[in-house]
């Protein structure tokens, strides 16, 4: 005899339980949110199968060079083989709302590949999951990261120094983030780690 739980409440502020499958027909608008906290939940779910808006759907499965290529893909294809089950376009809705939709697979990845990524913090980035449209702006100018006061500041200059000594040391100076591999990103971070430089 099989037993059922049911949880009334907001899934963004719900602490979930341990659950193998996830099976989701969701508002869009949670759709950052809500992937993050599928990837960071523990213990690790083996299958999420969800319904995304188009656009966030072609993100989640974009390559490098792809105009869609951003942090969300990158987040969450370390984490997740993604995969797209099936289109279901705006004409099967009465009324039919304004996008298209698309139902993706998201299964784990930590089994298989788990120590490469212990080796780093690959943890996913929560800092811009609001609105996945941001999530476009991954090139990051020498110039964004001096201070407001023009940059004088001795510990900003300090810390720009070592970002760009470790760009220098793994030959990232003049690569674009967005042609980057997932390999290439772990190891830059590895390299980060090792200069001491963490990442939540
Ligand atoms: C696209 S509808 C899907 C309804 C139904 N599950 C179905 O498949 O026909 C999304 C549902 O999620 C609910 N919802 C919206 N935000 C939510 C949140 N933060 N946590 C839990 N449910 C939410 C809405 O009230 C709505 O019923």
């Amino acid at each position: 005899m099989s037993e059922i739980s049911v949880i009334q409440g907001d899934v963004l502020k719900t602490e979930l339980p341990y659950f193998d499958i996830c099976v989701a027909n969701i508002p869009y608008q949670i759709s950052s949110p809500l992937t993050f906290k599928l990837l960071n939940h523990q213990p690790a779910f083996r299958c999420a199968i969800i319904m995304f808006q188009r656009e966030f759907a072609m993100r989640l499965v974009a390559q490098p060079g792809d105009k869609l290529y951003c942090r969300l893909t990158v987040n969450t294809q370390l984490h997740a083989r993604i995969s797209h089950l099936l289109k279901v376009g705006r004409n099967n809705f009465r009324p039919p709302p304004k996008v298209d939709s698309f139902v993706a697979v998201q299964a784990l990845k930590l089994s298989q590949e788990g120590d490469s990524l212990n080796e780093t913090n690959a943890k996913v980035d929560f800092s811009d999951f609001g609105d996945f449209d941001d999530d476009q702006g991954m090139e990051v100018d020498d110039d964004e990261m001096d201070v407001e006061d023009g940059g004088a500041d001795e510990v900003q200059n300090e810390f720009k120094e070592k970002v760009l000594g470790v760009l220098k040391e793994g030959d990232f100076e003049e690569k674009r983030s967005s042609k980057l591999t997932l390999e290439k990103f772990l190891d830059l971070l590895s390299l980060f780690n090792k200069a001491g430089l963490h990442f939540s």
